[in-house]
């Protein structure tokens, strides 16, 4: 796995405050990276010292081991959080228009968007003024002109804020195309159903620091307890009792818990055989919402 983008101790301050501490990870070619953080943990920072728009304190940005050029970045696709289309422009207008100050011919432009907004469901409203599309659409419209280009790697922040589920849906369906094709994408986003569907890697900032970065396998397993789920026909409280066990949620016939590193989980099974049926016996993974907890407290 080739990482393409790196960011090696970027620090950042305003005034005395520093809001990016030692910042460092890789985006990996043909995949896409969540970058996941509460409000005011440092995402759109970051991304703005990716594209060039702040500088870092200290640390730097590479892309393909090469400090980050401004040639290079006209390469970059991307959705900065002040989303800054034209409102008084049709979308086709400046859509095109993007494609062409990315060094695309008129003819290539124009190519290029029909195909992007017929993709992103905006075929029909091309004509019409940005500031008369909903926010949703206008949401679009910026997907569009983020890849008109065909850019070599997508930087987007929040993309999927105030889309519809249908409209996530088509979105997650463009970029996944994007990467597949070999373009490494990073997007910032808070909702996590939505990046534990998407991402391939994850970085999790809190406060300004990383604390915790790899592939989605990596993450669960690094900060998954042996967790398990035993439903049974009566109460279960007996658990408490059992060996090893560590109970983390019990409702009547339905219980959670974590076993003590090292203990079977058979004999819990066998015990709750003894005492009559076993609905359910399975181990529990935690979602991407759990894992996010954990790392950022
Ligand atoms: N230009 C600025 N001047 C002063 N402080 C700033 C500036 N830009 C950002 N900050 C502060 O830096 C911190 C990180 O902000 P940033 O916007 O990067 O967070 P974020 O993770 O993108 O948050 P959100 O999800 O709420 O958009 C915040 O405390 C913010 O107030």
């Amino acid at each position: 796995m080739t990482s393409v983008l790196r960011l090696d101790g970027v620090d950042r301050s305003f005034g005395d405050r520093q809001v990016l501490k030692d910042v460092s990870f890789d985006v990996v070619a043909g995949r896409m990276t969540g970058f996941v953080g509460g409000n005011g943990a440092g995402k759109t920072t970051t991304m703005r010292i990716i594209l060039g728009v702040l500088a870092a304190d200290a640390g730097q940005v590479t892309w393909r081991g090469e400090p980050l050029s401004r040639d290079a970045r006209r390469r970059f696709g991307y959705m900065p959080e002040e989303r800054g289309l034209y409102p008084k422009m049709s979308v086709r207008e400046q859509v095109t228009y993007l494609g062409q100050l990315h060094g695309l011919t008129a003819d290539a432009a124009r190519r290029a968007t029909d195909g992007l907004l017929e993709r992103v469901g905006l075929a029909e409203r091309g004509n019409d003024l940005l500031e008369t599309l909903s926010l949703g659409n206008q949401q679009r419209a910026q997907i569009a002109a983020a890849l008109v280009h065909d850019p070599e790697v997508l930087v987007l922040d929040e993309p999927f804020s105030g889309l519809d589920p249908l409209a996530v849906d088509t979105v997650v369906g463009v970029l996944r195309e994007r990467a597949t094709a070999g373009a490494p994408v990073l997007f910032s986003s808070h909702q996590l159903d939505v990046v534990e569907r998407l991402c391939d890697d994850l970085v999790i900032i809190a406060d300004g620091s990383i604390r915790a970065a790899g592939s989605r396998e990596q993450l669960r397993s690094a900060y998954t307890t042996p967790r398990f789920e035993l439903v049974v026909e009566t109460d279960a409280g007996w658990l408490r009792d059992h060996p090893g066990v560590s109970l983390v949620d019990l409702d009547g016939a339905r219980a959670v818990f974590d076993l003590a590193a090292g203990t079977d989980e058979q004999p819990v099974l066998r015990a709750a055989l003894e005492r009559g049926p076993v609905r359910a016996f399975r181990p529990v993974t935690p979602s991407l919402a759990e894992i996010f907890r954990e790392v950022a407290k």
